[in-house]
């Protein structure tokens, strides 16, 4: 209910925007004009799928990271290292990504470990079909568990344990942003990974250039809010940040 109000109050200003000659080449623009083929409700939904896919999956996969590298002070000073030799002292922006390989392992490291989002979407069987040798009836929905996937011990080494290096390994492509299963795959594989990768690396990249983290929570820092639909942390992250001396 609160969802419809807050989208319907978003989309009424921004049609008194476009009514006053303020157009922009956005997405919400784009929706609006095709209003006659869309329904009200269908546009508010489409909107609201990606504020919750880009905000959510995003803030959880940086909360992770952190409480990571909060965690292990010295892969975190590694990582400080590697961006203090590529960017002396300039910020660090997104130009300056793959010049960081180490940050890129850390990132894909934390999707592996904490899998932000840990189910694909259901999957609805049209006819009678056959995966990986099951027999899977016409009318199914299938869920794909991408912590376990993620968590595979056939296909990863000590899987419980945060190792960026692993992603270091020749054998991955350092350009491949589906190096684990936390984007989903095939048809409708997560639209978003290329941002993520940018906003979340860039944001970590600044974190860690500014300020030394120290980790303060105690207890088991590792257990998930289950109630949404991403794998929150379910106490939020506990540290101290000290001004690094530049
Ligand atoms: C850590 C960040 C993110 C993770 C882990 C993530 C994960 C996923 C997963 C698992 C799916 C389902 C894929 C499938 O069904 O096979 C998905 C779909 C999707 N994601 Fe993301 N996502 C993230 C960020 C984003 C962002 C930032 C955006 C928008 C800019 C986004 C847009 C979408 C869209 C539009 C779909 C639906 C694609 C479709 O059904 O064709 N995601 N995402």
């Amino acid at each position: 209910m609160r969802k419809r109000a807050l989208m319907k109050a978003l989309v009424d200003e921004q049609k008194k925007r476009i009514a006053s000659r303020m157009e922009l080449n956005s997405y919400v623009d784009y929706l609006l004009s095709n209003a006659e083929e869309l329904t009200e409700e269908q546009i508010c939904m489409l909107i609201w799928e990606s504020i919750v896919e880009t905000s959510d999956t995003i803030v959880v996969a940086a909360e992770w990271t952190m409480y990571e590298l909060s965690k292990d002070k010295i892969r975190q000073e590694r990582l400080y290292k590697d961006i203090k030799n590529v960017c002396g002292n300039e910020k660090f922006s997104e130009e300056y990504i793959s010049k960081v390989p180490y940050l890129g392992a850390i990132f894909h490291e934390t999707l592996r470990k904490h899998s932000p989002a840990p189910i694909v979407p259901l999957r609805f069987a049209h006819e009678d079909t056959e995966i990986g040798g099951y027999h899977i009836p016409a009318g199914s929905q299938i869920a794909i568990n991408i912590y376990g996937c993620n968590m595979d011990k056939k296909e990863w080494e000590n899987p419980e344990q945060w190792i960026p290096e692993r992603f270091l390994d020749e054998k991955y492509d350092p350009n491949d942003l589906y190096k684990t299963m936390a984007f989903g795959g095939g048809k409708r594989i997560c639209a978003g990974s290329l941002q993520t990768m940018l906003i979340t690396t860039t944001t970590i990249g600044r974190m860690i250039q500014e300020f030394e983290w120290n980790l303060i929570e105690k207890g088991d820092g590792e257990s998930v809010d289950t109630v949404c639909f991403t794998t929150r942390k379910l106490n939020p992250l506990l540290v101290t940040i000290k001004p690094r001396k530049l």
